[in-house]
């Protein structure tokens, strides 16, 4: 019965990790042409769908709720079709399926619906959890942030990544600290090769007891929360606080992610002035780098609004920003940025970002003043 399980892993780690960076680079080993992907993103525009490159059809994206609460009941339903189509011949035999979560999550629900779940784990296994470490922000990042914390101790695998842009002292305290929560994962470097292979997902069945003691734990009280899930209250917003106020099996803990987390999106119509989005990303990195958790954007720019700019914010960290080619299939064309921040005001946010492109409010000075003088700008002090 157990060979015909399918394997599942999870990919985790936390927000601009690299697990997309990573999932795409999976998905273009041949070994993984009959896995199914689980994408997982919070905020009410996604964008992650667009950018995974796959010629794999199987991509089914879980949006609008964060994969470790409100979209754990979605995700026992996206596994069960995917058995339902398997049988009915909808879709072909799986190899694997690989759900990625969001940068928030808790693994231990997610883990837990794979595992403890009596219809899934009737035909998954889980097979291993990745997770996947930023050099540059890891250390802080694991430190602050119970979710970075516990994606680590969970961890089969660790991959590190962004080695080139981390000094060398910084990677190794920060590989001493991984080896601390999770002495047993192999640590692998992001930028090897075979990092990006298939291989990669195979762990054989998870083992909690090859973690810290904690682990096991984290699991029982999933399992406890999943038997009580029908008393739960969900109070979980987009645009809103993404403070996962709901009352249910972490009563403890009521801020799973910290009640001044948010999550918004800003979309915007008309292409924008590329000297525009320049310095409203510059002003907003250099004024409250460390409370922008994660910024994605794609952007219609007014040289070639046929050729979208993605840009990557994490924490004080911007990515080279990448012009793709053609807009992804399904898009509208249209800019709309993802932002993740901890303690700035999401009106502040927009009123910069309207500021820069144009958009005039009575009590918000526009661009040309701001550029002429930078205090003027909502917010920002000395
Ligand atoms: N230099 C460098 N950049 C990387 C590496 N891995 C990822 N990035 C960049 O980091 C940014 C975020 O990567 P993603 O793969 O989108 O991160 P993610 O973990 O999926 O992000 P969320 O879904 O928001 O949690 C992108 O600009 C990537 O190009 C790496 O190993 N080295």
């Amino acid at each position: 019965m157990s060979q015909s399980r399918i394997p599942v892993s999870i990919l985790t780690g936390f927000l601009g990790a690299g697990k997309s960076t990573l999932l795409n680079r999976l998905l273009k080993d041949p070994e993984m042409k009959d896995a199914a992907v689980i994408i997982n993103e919070f905020g009410e525009v996604g964008i992650d769908h667009l950018l995974v490159e796959s010629s794999n059809d199987a991509v089914v994206e879980l949006s609008d709720g964060c994969l470790c609460c409100t979209v754990r009941g979605e995700l026992v339903d996206t596994l069960a079709e995917l058995i339902d189509g398997m049988q009915t011949g909808k879709i072909k035999p799986l190899s694997r399926v690989v759900i990625e979560t969001t940068g928030l999550a808790d693994p231990a629900p997610v883990m837990q619906s794979v595992m403890g779940h009596p219809s899934v784990a009737q035909h998954f296994d889980l097979d291993g959890v990745v997770t996947v470490v930023d050099a540059v922000n890891g250390l802080s990042t694991i430190d602050t942030y119970p979710e970075a914390y516990k994606q680590v101790a969970v961890a089969d695998r660790l991959i590190l990544t962004k080695k080139t842009l981390a000094d060398e002292a910084t990677t190794a305290a920060l590989t001493q600290r991984l080896r601390l929560l999770n002495p047993r994962a192999p640590i692998a470097d992001g930028d090897a090769q075979d990092a990006g292979s298939a291989a990669m997902l195979v762990n054989g069945l998870y083992d909690p007891a090859s973690k810290i003691a904690d682990v096991d734990r984290w699991l029982k009280d999933e399992m406890t929360a999943a038997g009580d899930h029908h008393h739960h209250h969900h109070d979980h917003h987009h645009g809103h606080d993404h403070h996962h106020g709901h009352d249910h099996h972490h009563a403890h803990d009521v801020n799973r992610h910290g009640a001044s987390i948010r999550s918004y999106s800003i979309l915007h119509d008309e292409p924008i002035d590329p000297m525009a989005i320049n310095m409203f990303i510059d002003l907003l990195r250099s004024t409250h780098g460390e409370k922008l958790l994660r910024m994605k954007a794609i952007v219609a720019l007014t040289d070639r609004p046929d050729k979208p700019l993605v840009l990557h914010g994490v924490q004080s960290i911007f990515h080279p920003p990448v012009r793709l080619p053609a807009w992804p299939e399904g898009s509208d064309r249209k800019t709309r940025l993802v932002l993740i921040t901890r303690d700035l005001s999401e009106n502040y946010v927009r009123d910069l970002f309207g500021a820069f492109t144009g958009k005039v409010a009575i009590d918000r000075p526009d661009r040309a003043a701001m550029m002429d003088n930078p205090l003027s700008i909502p917010g920002f002090k000395f």
